[in-house]
């Protein structure tokens, strides 16, 4: 490797509005939900939903929410890329310049790039903070870039990291994180809980010839095969696989589920808010919930499952549930970042 070679790495994760306040997390959703790979339908179809039913209602509904995980300096998402980026940074040493920014709203995207370029590095690792990949994540991140360097004249060389949902490495740091949480809780269920996306969605990753495979096949995501390398729900199963092989679980004692729906249309199953009835019927009472989507705890992680899906558990009878907190700036997925980045 040339040793005056200066690389530069962007950290992406998908964003959260400034403050937690109404008219911010009403810009912050707007931005979000009018991204075309997120809500993809008709742009006039989306343009109605999201002024007539979405922002009404949910900028409210979501500002509450933000308001119980806010901290005090910060969105707990932010606080947790920046203190990963510091770590990475330190790690790799001072020939890779690592900035931490967001797909929607601040630190944007275009402004880590340019701060890259001041630092005339030459070249950028685009890595988004998504273990498995989705159009509406990774793919929009990518989409970005590519916009942001259109009005370059000197285009950087790019480079991408697109998902790492089954490597060794990123389960290794999973496990470390989750295993003595688990154990301190005597858990006897765990729940992997993904971020979930819209069927269509799905389908739509689906790369064989008639799109035949994803949500066609009986058990298509049972395994990752040509047809489905870029389906969601295959790789978070696989995700799953991995870790469940590594903390000894069976078939009894877990499953798979995926939560945060937003609208009517059918997102993939099964739901996390309707697995927990079945889980409690069945007469488990001490469930630890894993979100292995999600790299950096956030609003899905601290409000929808630590409290809301912790409600619902005590409610249905249950004794205890525990969000295993994720791997935000642990020393070990730290090194996982700097090692994916530097096989780059
Ligand atoms: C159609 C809507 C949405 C899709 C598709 C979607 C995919 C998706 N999202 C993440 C990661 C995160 N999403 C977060 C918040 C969030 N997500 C949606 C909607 C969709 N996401 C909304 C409306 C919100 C805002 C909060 C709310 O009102 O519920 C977050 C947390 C942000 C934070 O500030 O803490 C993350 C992270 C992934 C990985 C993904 C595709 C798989
Ligand atoms: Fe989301
Ligand atoms: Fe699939």
């Amino acid at each position: 490797m040339n040793l005056h070679k200066k690389i530069g790495v962007l950290v992406v994760n998908v964003g959260t509005p400034d403050t937690p306040e109404v008219p911010d997390v009403r810009k912050y959703l707007r931005e979000f939900l009018s991204d075309p790979r997120v809500i993809d339908i008709p742009a006039i179809a989306r343009f109605l939903l999201l002024n007539l039913i979405i922002l009404p209602f949910r900028s409210k509904k979501s500002s509450h929410a933000y308001k119980m995980i806010w901290k005090s300096e910060g969105s707990p998402l932010l606080l947790h890329g920046k203190a990963l980026a510091e770590n990475v940074n330190q790690i790799l040493g001072e020939s890779y310049t690592v900035e931490f920014c967001m797909r929607y709203q601040s630190p944007s995207m275009d402004s880590a790039v340019k701060k890259l370029l001041d630092k005339n590095v030459d070249e950028i690792i685009v890595f988004p903070l998504f273990p498995q990949y989705s159009s509406a994540a990774t793919g929009t991140v990518f989409e970005k870039i590519g916009k942001i360097c259109n009005s370059m004249w000197n285009v950087p060389r790019l480079k991408y990291i697109s998902y790492f949902y089954d490597d060794v490495r990123f389960i290794d740091s999973f496990y470390a994180v989750a295993k003595p949480q688990i154990d301190q809780f005597k858990a006897d269920y765990v729940l992997f809980s993904y971020h979930g996306l819209p069927e269509r969605h799905v389908r739509k990753s689906d790369i064989s010839p008639k799109q035949e495979h994803c949500l066609e096949k009986k058990n298509c995501c049972a395994s990752i095969q040509a047809e489905n390398k870029y389906c969601y729900r295959a790789q978070s199963y696989a995700t799953t696989r991995s870790l469940a092989k590594l903390l000894k679980l069976t078939d009894e004692n877990h499953m798979t589920s995926f939560q945060s729906r937003l609208g009517r249309d059918p997102w993939i199953k099964p739901y996390t808010d309707l697995v927990l009835p079945e889980i409690a019927a069945k007469g488990f009472k001490r469930i630890a919930v894993i979100c292995p989507a999600f790299v950096a705890d956030c609003l899905e992680t601290l409000e929808e499952i630590q409290m809301r899906a912790r409600e619902q558990w005590l409610a249905l009878g249950g004794e205890d549930l525990t969000l295993v907190t994720s791997l935000n700036s642990h020393l070990k997925w730290c090194e996982t970042v700097a090692d994916l980045i530097r096989e780059n």
